[in-house]
């Protein structure tokens, strides 16, 4: 690369922004050029439109303080300063598909953290070390919005990071039946106990659409592309609860699984510590070096120990155990705000440039 790629953040303000800003500060190969919000914080240096909100646990970084802040619906001014961008938009869910696409349109590559987009047919939902294949639908894309190299690609929904690796892991078992309790951390909501009070010491046993998301979702990343379309897998059969609870970062999950081949329980150790994905072989910037540990004391995963493993990138699992009912039991974790929002964006960017679909203009 001769220079490093201009990134704009769309939705910088808000917490999955403040995310990517802070994961972006000395990244090797992209410069954050734009970050851009509603037309509230527009015209505002960052550090102001922003507020008493920065929701980091590092300080705000000094390069982005002074930073004008665009209008995101100023699509052609951004899109002329950006080679891509990443979206955290927090807009209603047709208006996000709408700017998305508008971005595509500019011939600007669009890496998204929303769910608006998670089920067009043509737009690849990817966590690289599972389907980097279904990239390759972006040709697709691109023929239907009529663009060169502006196209759009999210990442699937943090609540299945904690248990859609570990089954992928397992596939050569055939997972036939899942049952999952997500217990979910309040940053997912974009919250911290300052803003969520009624969350210390509570649990709340529901998040609007979150249970459709954690069955659905890793069915589509574990289907195949047939024709202009990815069409999602039939199997295994996954239900699931979710339950917020009073933890500031960190998606547990509490998964029972049925094989249609039951492997032993070392197998599925093996597995989980051998799993490597492309992301690992082609050494990415923000790719775990070790996507899964497993850990054998009874009391792992914790979130207060193990949230950060990998920079927040890996997936912690432990508790592995056969069952009276289905064949096995197992306690995974996976840091929501990193590995299953901004983190997983941003490795599915870097694989992106790594694979010539991300370029500079
Ligand atoms: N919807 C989730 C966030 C995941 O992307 C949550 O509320 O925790």
């Amino acid at each position: 690369m001769d220079r490093k790629l201009k990134v704009g953040v769309l939705g910088a303000t808000g917490m999955v922004g403040q995310r990517f800003l802070s994961l972006l500060e000395n990244h090797p190969w992209y410069e954050v050029v734009v970050v851009a919000a509603s037309p509230n914080s527009a015209g505002k240096r960052y550090e102001d439109a922003v507020g008493g909100r920065w929701k980091m646990t590092t300080p705000m970084p000094e390069a982005y303080k002074d930073l004008i802040v665009m209008n995101v619906n100023d699509v052609d001014a951004v899109a002329k300063e950006v080679d891509f961008v990443f979206s955290a938009v927090d807009m209603t869910k047709d208006e996000i598909k709408a700017i998305e696409e508008a971005y595509a349109k500019t011939e600007t590559p669009v890496v998204s953290n929303n769910s608006a987009h998670r089920w067009t047919k043509d737009v690849p939902m990817v966590v690289p070390e599972i389907n980097p294949e279904h990239f390759a639908i972006i040709e697709s894309q691109k023929k239907r919005l009529g663009t060169k190299r502006g196209f759009i690609a999210v990442k699937p929904n943090c609540s299945i990071q904690s248990y859609a690796p570990v089954l992928n892991a397992w596939k050569e078992f055939e997972p036939e039946e899942v049952v999952v309790t997500t217990y979910q951390a309040i940053s997912g909501a974009g919250k911290t106990f300052k803003d969520w009070p009624e969350m210390e010491g509570n649990i709340i046993p529901f998040i609007g659409g979150e249970e459709e998301k954690s069955e659905k979702e890793p069915l589509r990343i574990w289907g195949h592309i047939e024709g202009d379309e990815i069409v999602p897998a039939t199997s295994p059969k996954i239900t699931c609860q979710c339950v917020r609870v009073p933890v500031l970062n960190g998606h547990t999950a509490a998964v029972f699984v049925r094989f249609k081949n039951k492997p032993s329980k070392e197998e599925l150790i093996k597995k989980l510590v051998e799993y490597k994905g492309e992301p690992q072989e082609l050494n990415l910037p923000s790719a775990p070096k070790q996507f899964i540990q497993y850990l054998t004391e009874d009391n792992r995963p914790q979130v207060s120990l193990d949230v950060d493993f990998e920079n927040g990138m890996g997936v912690s699992v432990g508790r592995l155990r056969e069952d009276t009912i289905y064949d096995y039991k197992f306690i995974g974790l996976s840091h929501n705000t990193l590995r299953g929002a901004a983190g997983g964006a941003l490795l599915c960017a870097e694989y992106l440039t790594a694979k010539n679909f991300i370029q500079a203009k």
